[in-house]
């Protein structure tokens, strides 16, 4: 037994590897997670429709989060990947998000999706680790991602789904999806209840979701989260915004 404590070893990477089996330590654990330890990830990521949907604004902003600090980028398409690469050598977590037939999984659902995002360059392929449908196992996305050199990353809304997929061999876990599947907590801030939890099972995690202060940034570290991914608060300004126009109670859509 090695790896996380009660799971299985489970891949050559990550967390899953030769930590010893008294719970997981960053001994054996691959460079690129040493390298995020303690690291603000910023997601540079604007949406469909969104008018800073253009991989130039995308590289800019990245080049702003590294200027900022970031130790760290998550990037959403191999063309921002490919693009940014060519910018820093900071580790890149890269998805794709594409919504797929019959399922409501979007986040890098298909081997084939992993295969892209790799192969433009992120060192951590992201992928949606949950319960919900999907069109291919997560063991097949993690042995995709790992065919490809690339670490796995299972973005998971609960701590059963963080132990069923280190059990299949993920490398880090991601409290990503917390707030978006029916069966987690539909709520407006973090999840640090999931975040606890998951430190108390010796689950090593990257904090994400809702990470909307540099307060509640900290507290996730604090909290003992491996790496702290923050996106909206930094790249969405569109988001921001809205925040503000809600507290001023002047929300609306004036783009047109
Ligand atoms: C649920 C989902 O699809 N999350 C996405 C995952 O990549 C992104 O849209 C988020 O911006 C990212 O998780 C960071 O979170 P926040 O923007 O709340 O700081």
């Amino acid at each position: 037994m090695g790896g996380v404590e009660g799971l299985p070893d489970s891949t050559r990477y990550g967390y899953g590897v030769s930590s010893p089996a008294d719970g997981p330590t960053l001994s054996g654990v691959s460079d690129v997670l040493q390298r995020l330890r303690g690291a603000l990830i910023v997601s540079v990521q604007a949406d469909d429709g969104s008018p800073l949907r253009d991989t130039g604004i995308i590289a800019a902003m990245s080049r702003a989060a590294l200027l900022g600090g970031a130790g760290g980028l998550r990037l959403r398409s191999p063309e921002d990947i490919r693009t940014v690469r060519a910018l820093t050598d900071v580790p890149i977590i890269g998805l794709t998000k594409q919504a797929q037939p019959g399922s409501p999984v979007y986040i890098t659902a298909t081997p084939q999706e992993v295969r892209a995002v790799a192969r433009a360059g992120a060192e951590v392929v992201a992928f949606d680790g949950t319960d919900l449908p999907r069109p291919f196992p997560v063991a097949d996305l993690i042995a995709e991602a790992h065919a490809c050199g690339a670490l796995a990353m299972a973005d998971i809304s609960t701590l059963a789904e963080a132990q069923a997929a280190y059990a299949a061999g993920a490398d880090i876990v991601g409290t990503t999806m917390s707030g978006y599947t029916p069966h987690s907590p539909q709520q407006a801030g973090p999840d640090f209840t999931l975040m606890r939890e998951l430190a108390g099972a010796g689950l090593p995690f990257i904090a994400e979701g809702r990470l909307n202060t540099p307060e509640l940034a900290a507290h996730a570290l604090a909290t003992g989260a491996h790496a702290v991914v923050v996106g909206s608060a930094i790249t969405r300004p569109d988001h921001v915004t809205r925040w503000f126009a809600q507290a001023l109670g002047v929300a609306g859509d004036r783009s047109s």
